[in-house]
């Protein structure tokens, strides 16, 4: 055990196993656990949780930043544990047991949720588990891969177990920039302006004495599981390329474009990775998730700094990455992520927000969550923060699945995320829809022009065009709306 990474040597007597950590967890306490898109979790206290609950009865109600890695959610869920989840996961097994009624998911915004605490909408964390990399002189915690919600979880929690993980180098100490938001009604602004602005501390300041047990582990973040780009996701990168690349000569963006945002998954990845082969330079990024193209644009010399909340990487990146932090960290910041999603900062900053959607309809209605209208996916995540403020809000998904059967274009998304009053541009591999400054029957027709599939052209056409027949601002023909969702439904597929 490195007890150097406890600097208060008060607390060296609260070191202890993750089993014993585990009796501070009581059956049917809110528990609030670090962890964002895979990065930063604790891992030895939920794992001994999920072994302890095969023999006694304990159910929590679990929040956390984002998704846990690990294996986490599979595990907690497996062994009965987890009564209520919030506000995002992206686990199989987990997600089955949400669809099946379960587990009561609050899929949330995820700048919400510490605000809604804060505020009393929501039951208070009884205690906190946070992954640490070490704790200050002070007995202040310093997080690891990410910050999401450790921050305001460990300050609203009785109780705190703190997990230090001495897989991560200790020298991410400094990456962090923790500022808590003051106390409405007298609230100030957040007094960041700039995405490099370092506005709060290095450390989350808790009051020691909170600090109940201290376990360590050495067990690594997950790696991501991105894929390469493929022909699809490339394609959808250059639609996008080329719209920046006219904006700019427009004059209606800077030559650096601006803050990026970009969200989870293949092709938001592969989005990013385009801009590699651009010829934009000196970019920055204001984000949530720092995936492998951050650092495949540092390396490339196109990005001067990205802000986040958490690091998530590819198995080969992450050894590259962690090898040589020094060369990045002075490029780099972690925040908690109702700073990095921030609807004040979001504006403020004009970020540029590129989101995936699972659909989109003819207005530009988007569906990010849920399949065929019901089953939950993985959770709004912070995409929502991000559309409503932008500067440019875009949503981008390839314009089939399932090897054709599913039009990711459709006559009414069967559940709306981000309404067309958020959403600017729709990419496909097929196209770009720009819908700025259009009304609905105008969106439509740019639409289906540039984003819809081919084998889906004509139908999606003819849907259109009856609408307008029968009228209305935004047609439709409402008992053929789902038609398509049905059709998959009973026969697998939505073509005609
Ligand atoms: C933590 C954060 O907040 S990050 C910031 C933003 N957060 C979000 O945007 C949250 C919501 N978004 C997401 O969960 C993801 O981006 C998704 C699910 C929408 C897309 O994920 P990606 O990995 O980029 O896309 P991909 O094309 O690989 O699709 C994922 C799966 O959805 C399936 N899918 C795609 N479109 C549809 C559709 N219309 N209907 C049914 N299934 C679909 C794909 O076939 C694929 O299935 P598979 O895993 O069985 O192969």
């Amino acid at each position: 055990m490195q007890f150097d990474r406890i600097r208060l040597s008060a607390l060296h007597q609260k070191v202890m196993s993750a089993e014993q950590a585990t009796d501070f967890i009581k059956d049917g306490m809110t528990v609030g656990m670090s962890g964002f898109t895979r990065a930063g979790e604790a891992k030895a206290v939920p794992q001994a949780l999920a072994h302890k609950a095969k023999t006694q009865p304990l159910k929590i109600s679990l929040m956390t930043g984002a998704s846990l890695g690990n294996d986490l959610d599979k595990a907690l869920t497996e062994a009965g544990v987890l009564a209520r989840r919030m506000p995002f996961q992206v686990d199989s097994t987990l997600r089955k047991a949400i669809n099946n009624g379960e587990v009561m998911f609050i899929d949330q915004h995820l700048s919400e949720t510490v605000e809604q605490l804060r505020n009393h909408q929501l039951k208070l964390p009884d205690i906190a588990v946070i992954e640490a990399v070490a704790i200050t002189e002070q007995g202040h915690i310093v997080p690891s891969t990410s910050v999401g919600n450790s921050a305001s979880f460990a300050i609203f929690a009785k109780q705190v177990i703190v997990e230090i993980n001495t897989s991560h180098r200790a020298d991410l100490e400094g990456l962090h920039d923790v500022y808590i938001p003051t106390y409405r009604p007298s609230r100030t602004p957040l007094p960041l302006v700039k995405v490099d602005d370092r506005i709060g501390s290095a450390a989350i300041p808790i009051d020691p004495a909170k600090i109940v047990a201290i376990v360590f582990t050495e067990q690594p973040d997950s790696y991501s599981t991105v894929s390469v780009p493929d022909e699809e996701t490339q394609a959808i990168a250059s639609h996008l390329v080329r719209f920046f690349e006219q904006e700019v000569q427009a004059g209606n963006l800077a030559k650096n474009l601006g803050p990026l945002q970009a969200g989870i998954g293949n092709i938001a990845n592969a989005v990013m990775m385009g801009l590699l082969h651009s010829s934009f330079e000196h970019l920055t990024m204001y984000s949530e998730v720092l995936q492998d193209s951050t650092f495949d644009l540092f390396d490339a010399g196109k990005l001067d700094f990205a802000s986040g909340s958490s690091i998530t990487l590819s198995e080969r990146r992450n050894a590259e990455v962690f090898s040589q932090l020094e060369k990045y960290k002075n490029k780099l910041v972690l925040r908690p992520q109702e700073i990095s999603n921030h609807p004040e900062l979001v504006r403020r900053l004009g970020i540029i927000a590129i989101n995936t959607a699972l659909e989109f309809d003819l207005y530009g209605n988007v569906n990010s969550t849920h399949v065929c209208g019901t089953q939950m996916m993985n959770g709004i995540g912070g995409s929502g923060d991000f559309a409503r403020n932008a500067h440019l809000a875009i949503f981008v998904t390839k314009s089939i699945a399932k090897n054709g059967a599913i039009s990711s274009v459709v006559p009414m998304v069967s559940h709306v995320d981000h309404t067309e009053h958020d959403v600017d541009i729709l990419v496909t591999e097929q196209g770009l829809a720009d819908l700025r400054g259009l009304a609905p029957r105008e969106r439509a027709k740019v639409i289906i022009e540039h984003c819809v599939h081919p084998d889906y052209k004509a139908q999606l056409q003819d849907y259109f065009d009856r609408a307008c027949h029968k009228g209305g601002h935004t047609p439709h023909l409402l008992a053929e709306a789902f038609s398509w969702h049905l059709r998959l439904e009973q026969l697998g597929s939505m073509k005609r």
